[in-house]
């Protein structure tokens, strides 16, 4: 199933969401984000805390919070979920 098609199942009606990017530190969480933004993935460094990056997509508006994965940050991602 396709992002998109994900999305049309989950909301209908809502045309703009937030995704939350969660994983173990190094799993690749900020390099898919990049990459579905059309960025260089060539260069990444382990994310501090997190970053949020709004992607347009199709009629959507997609808040991807990308959380950084390392223990540190479990606790933020507690309070994020
Ligand atoms: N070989 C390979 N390396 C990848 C892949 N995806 C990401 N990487 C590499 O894995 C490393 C970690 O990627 P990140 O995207 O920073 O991982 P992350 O999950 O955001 O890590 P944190 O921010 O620490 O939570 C980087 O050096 C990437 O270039 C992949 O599909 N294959
Ligand atoms: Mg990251």
């Amino acid at each position: 199933m396709g992002l998109l098609s994900i999305i049309r199942k989950i909301k209908k009606k809502e045309k703009e969401m937030r995704i939350l990017m969660v994983g173990l530190d190094n799993s690749g969480k900020t390099t898919i984000v990049l990459k579905m933004n059309g960025e260089d993935t060539s260069v990444i460094s382990p994310t501090l805390g997190f970053n949020i990056k709004t992607i347009i997509y199709q009629k959507y508006t997609l808040n991807i919070w990308d959380v950084g994965g390392q223990k540190d940050y479990k606790i933020l991602l507690e309070e994020l979920l």
